[in-house]
C-alpha cells in the first residue's frame, strides 16, 4: 500500500468546528473512529487520506516539514513559524472563518503615540531614558520582527510571551504587546490601544498546501478530487440559480442582464422558446427577477446550490504551478 495522503486540522474549540463543517459543507465528511479522543480520522470515500487533528501551530509545523499534504490553520501561524513561507508552503484558498488580526497594541494611557513613527520616537527615548530598550511581548516573533524592521524600528526588545500576553504592561513585564485580536474587547479590557497603523496581518483560515510532502501521482489526485469538492462548492456559494421563459428573452436581453447584474450563463444563452437558466450573485436576485419580468417574465424561480462543477479547478491549478 502506498503512503497515505495526509490531511491536518485544528483538533479543538471552533477551528475545529468550523474546519469539519467547511468540509462537510464541500461534501467531504471527516469522522474519528475512536471517538472525539482520537486524533487521527478518515474522509468517506477517500481510502487513502489520514486526517490528522493536531495544534494550529503544530499544523503550521507540519506543513513546513512536509509531514503533511494540506492542513488548515491560521496564516498567522504559517508567516510565523515558517521561514521563508511562500516557498515552503502555498495559501490554496481562505476558509471565510479564524479571523484575527495581528497587531501592535500600547497603553491607553501614551495619548501622543498613534502611529509605528510615534512609537520609533518613543523607542529611542526610552532607551536614553531608561537605559533599556522598550520590551514588546509577543509570541509573533518573526511577524514581529519583520514588520518593526520594515518600518525602521530597532530600539527594543522581544519579551516572549506564552499566554494571556494582553496583561504584560499592566504587569510590568513589557511596554507593549503585538498579538491577535477579533473583538477587541481583551485589549480593551487591558487598557491597551491598536496604533492607527498598526495592523501587521488580517488573518484567516487558509487551506494550506505543502511543498515538502510526498507528492506522488496518487497524492496529486488525491489532491485534485479534495479540491475539486472545495471549488465546486465555492462556485455554488457565489450564485443562485434563476430560471426563467418568455418569448423576448433574448441574447440583448442577456448582455444587459450580465453587465447590469453580473449574471452568468452557464449553459449559453436562451433558447428558441426563450428558456434562460442564469446564475446570479445573491445580492443582485430581487434586481434581476424585477428585471426580467419588466421584460416579460411572467414566472422567475430562484434556488439555492448546493455544487457547480466546472471543467477548470483555479484551486488545483493553483496547487499544480506551486509544486512545479
Ligand atoms: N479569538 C481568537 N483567539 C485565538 N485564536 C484565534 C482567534 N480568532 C482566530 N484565531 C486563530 O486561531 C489560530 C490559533 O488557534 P489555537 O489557539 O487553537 O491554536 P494554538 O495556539 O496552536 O493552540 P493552543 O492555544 O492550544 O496552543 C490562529 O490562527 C488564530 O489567528
Ligand atoms: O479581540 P478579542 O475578541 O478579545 O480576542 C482576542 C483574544 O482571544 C484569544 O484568546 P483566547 O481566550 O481565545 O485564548 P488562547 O490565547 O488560549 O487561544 C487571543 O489570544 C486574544 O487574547
Ligand atoms: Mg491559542
Amino acid at each position: 500500500m502506498s503512503a497515505p495522503f495526509v490531511l491536518a486540522v485544528p483538533s479543538k474549540g471552533r477551528l475545529q468546528e468550523n474546519t469539519e463543517a467547511f468540509f462537510a459543507r464541500a461534501g467531504l465528511k471527516l469522522s474519528k473512529a475512536g471517538g472525539a479522543r482520537d486524533y487521527r480520522g478518515t474522509i468517506a470515500g477517500l481510502d487513502n487520506v489520514e486526517v490528522a487533528y493536531l495544534s494550529a501551530s503544530e499544523i503550521a509545523a507540519q506543513l513546513s516539514r512536509g509531514y503533511a499534504h494540506f492542513g488548515v490553520t491560521g496564516e498567522d501561524l504559517v508567516r510565523d513559524n515558517i521561514a521563508d513561507a511562500e516557498k515552503r508552503v502555498s495559501l490554496i484558498d481562505g476558509l471565510g472563518f479564524g479571523y484575527a488580526d495581528v497587531v501592535v497594541a500600547v497603553p491607553q494611557a501614551w495619548i501622543d503615540v498613534r502611529t509605528m513613527a510615534d512609537l520609533d520616537d518613543v523607542a529611542t527615548g526610552f532607551r536614553e531614558q531608561h537605559h533599556m530598550r522598550m520590551r514588546v511581548a509577543t509570541k509573533f516573533i518573526n511577524l514581529t520582527r519583520a514588520f518593526f524592521s520594515q518600518r525602521g524600528i530597532s530600539d527594543y526588545r522581544i519579551v516572549e510571551s506564552a499566554g494571556a500576553t494582553e496583561g504584560a504592561p499592566a504587569a510590568g513585564s513589557a511596554e507593549l504587546i503585538v498579538d491577535i485580536t477579533t473583538t477587541g474587547a481583551t485589549l480593551a479590557a487591558n487598557g491597551l490601544r491598536v496604533l492607527d497603523d498598526g495592523v501587521i496581518l488580517r488573518s484567516q483560515a487558509n487551506l494550506v498546501a505543502s511543498k515538502d510532502a510526498d507528492w506522488s501521482p496518487q497524492a496529486r489526485e488525491t489532491a485534485r478530487i479534495i479540491l475539486d469538492h472545495i471549488a465546486a462548492r465555492a462556485r455554488a456559494n457565489k450564485y443562485r440559480e434563476v430560471r426563467t421563459r418568455f418569448r423576448q428573452c433574448d441574447a440583448t436581453l442577456l448582455g444587459e442582464a450580465h453587465s447590469r447584474f453580473g449574471v452568468e450563463a452557464p449553459f449559453g444563452g436562451p433558447t428558441s422558446s426563450g428558456m434562460l437558466t442564469l446564475h446570479c450573485p445573491p445580492g443582485q436576485i430581487y434586481a434581476l427577477a424585477s428585471f426580467l419580468r419588466e421584460h416579460g417574465a411572467e414566472t422567475v424561480s430562484v434556488v439555492s446550490l448546493d455544487y457547480v462543477f466546472d471543467r477548470e479547478n483555479p484551486l488545483f491549478a493553483k496547487l499544480e504551478t506551486f509544486l512545479r
